[in-house]
């Protein structure tokens, strides 16, 4: 049997909510991470990365990163161990849903990934102990261009399931709207 993926397009414009379409046997399961075939449409260039994140405690928060012009990524972020809290914004300059954020959870039993489209700030908080990300990006890290908007802005107001555990201190000092310039793609 071939695994393919459910799309699901999300209330922000170029998200999407993708499940993973495991086949299980006697021997545990099978289950397609990415397919070029399938998802060119979605993430249209070849992938740059493939990044692991582990989190030990249960209520760590990483984000909301993202990378300006000319390195704006797509990420395509699935949860393999545990479960997270998934979290988008959008970022872009002139969007209609400029600086409205959408959340989902992606864990080791639903199967779920967020496709992150370019000119959105990622990021997520950590469900359980121990949980582990796996993320496809289509372009190569740059610190340069690299950068962040505050998790907890409440002017954000990102309904975070968990009080906050561990947090960078980079992504703690990130800036407070409205001190912050949009992603002009
Ligand atoms: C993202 C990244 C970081 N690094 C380095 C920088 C730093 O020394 C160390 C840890 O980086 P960070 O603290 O940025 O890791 P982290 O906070 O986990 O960053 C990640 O957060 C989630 C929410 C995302 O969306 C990812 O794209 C990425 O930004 O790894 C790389 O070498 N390559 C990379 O691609």
């Amino acid at each position: 049997m071939s695994s393919k993926f459910e799309i699901q397009a999300l209330p922000l414009a170029g998200a999407y909510r993708l499940s993973r379409q495991p086949v299980a046997d006697n021997r545990g399961l099978f289950e397609r991470l990415y397919c070029a075939d399938e998802l060119q449409a979605l993430i249209g260039r070849p992938l740059a990365q493939i990044n692991r994140s582990l989190s030990t405690r249960a209520g760590t928060l990483r984000g909301m990163h993202f990378q300006y012009q000319p390195r704006a990524e797509v990420k395509l972020v699935s949860c393999l161990r545990g479960a997270i809290f998934d979290v988008i914004v959008d970022i872009r300059a002139g969007s209609p849903t400029y600086l409205q954020w959408h959340g989902e959870i992606l864990s080791e039993q639903n199967h779920a990934c967020m496709l992150v489209p370019q000119g959105f700030a990622h990021g997520f908080q950590t469900l359980v102990d121990d949980a582990e990300t796996l993320y496809f990006v289509d372009e190569f890290f740059d610190p340069q261009h690299y950068a962040g908007l505050n998790p907890l802005d409440p002017a954000l107001a990102i309904d975070w399931p968990l009080p906050v555990s561990e947090m960078s201190e980079r992504d703690r000092t990130y800036p407070l709207l409205p001190d912050f310039q949009a992603v002009c793609l």
